[in-house]
């Protein structure tokens, strides 16, 4: 089964390796893509007007729409696909709580798959610091993200989920934004900090320490096609699924 796809954010940098990547796969192919600035090809794809997004849903009729765009586009793109009855695949980060609750609902409607990080390599950092935080009871921790200058949203969606991923095996910790002045550690608190600087796609650090020890899991994306290959990966595998709210690692068991 050849899997059809609409692409939102087509002109945006994910967008792009999105086409790319699509372009070298046989199980898939691009029915149409938008932008809220269209106009030229991306990857010989003709990019069409987001605003026509709902008529292009009809006359497609896509099996599943991948989206990197913006926190407001991606919910309005979902809620769109659950009435069009088209699975959604989103890595947009910085949505709001109100965000996921809209994008939950369309979930009710339509397969729907949410992930902050469409690498491998992040999905297997998260087993580790699963692993490692309770192993290493007590140890402080302080998760540094950096990514390129232009990124809008801080911290990144990874290290949200990262900070969940604490938060749920060893209880909801204070989260300390950054230091400045007098601001002594307090017992618990897990330090976040975000970088940003030139065209870096994306590194994790997650540092545990204490008891004269140190552990380190750090994760570095080569470049956004990591992203884009997870994604499609997922649209894949969201292609014949029921209605329902579905996460990457499920398509890595
Ligand atoms: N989950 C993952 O693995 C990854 C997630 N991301 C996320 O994907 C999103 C996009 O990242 P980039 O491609 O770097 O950004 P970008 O700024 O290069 O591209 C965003 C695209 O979305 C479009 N867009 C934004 N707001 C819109 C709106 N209101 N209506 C219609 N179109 C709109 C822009 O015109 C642009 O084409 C960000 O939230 C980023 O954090 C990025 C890389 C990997
Ligand atoms: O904006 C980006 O570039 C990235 N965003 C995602 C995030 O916010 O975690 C994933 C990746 O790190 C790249």
């Amino acid at each position: 089964m050849t899997v059809s796809l609409g692409v939102t954010g087509a002109t945006g940098r994910m967008g792009g390796e999105v086409l790319a990547a699509a372009a070298d796969r046989d199980d898939l192919a691009v029915a149409f893509a938008v932008s809220r600035s269209p106009g030229d090809e991306v990857e010989g794809v003709a990019v069409e007007d987001a605003a026509d997004f709902a008529d292009l849903l009809a006359s497609h009729d896509p099996d599943v729409v991948v989206d990197f765009t913006g926190p407001g586009s991606c919910i309005e793109y979902a809620s769109a696909c659950a009435e069009a009855g088209v699975g959604f695949v989103t890595g947009t980060t910085g949505l709001s709580e109100g965000g996921f609750d809209a994008l939950r609902e369309s979930a009710s409607e339509v397969p729907v798959l949410y992930a902050s990080n469409f690498s491998r390599g992040i999905a297997a950092l998260r087993r580790a610091v699963r692993e490692a935080v309770p192993a290493l009871d007590g140890y402080d921790i302080e998760l540094t993200e950096t990514h390129h200058n232009a990124k809008r949203d801080a911290p990144s969606g990874t290290a949200l989920t990262i900070l969940d991923d604490i938060d749920d095996v060893r209880g909801e910790s204070e989260r300390v934004h950054g230091r400045e002045g007098e601001a002594p550690r307090s017992e618990g608190e897990v330090g976040v900090h975000a970088r940003r600087a030139g065209d870096i796609a994306g590194e994790h650090e997650v540092l545990l320490a204490g008891n004269h020890e140190s552990l380190s899991l750090t994760h570095r994306a080569g470049s956004r096609g990591v992203f884009a290959a997870g994604a499609l990966d997922a649209a894949t595998w969201l292609a014949d699924r029921d209605a329902g709210w579905y996460d990457f690692t499920e398509v890595l068991e």
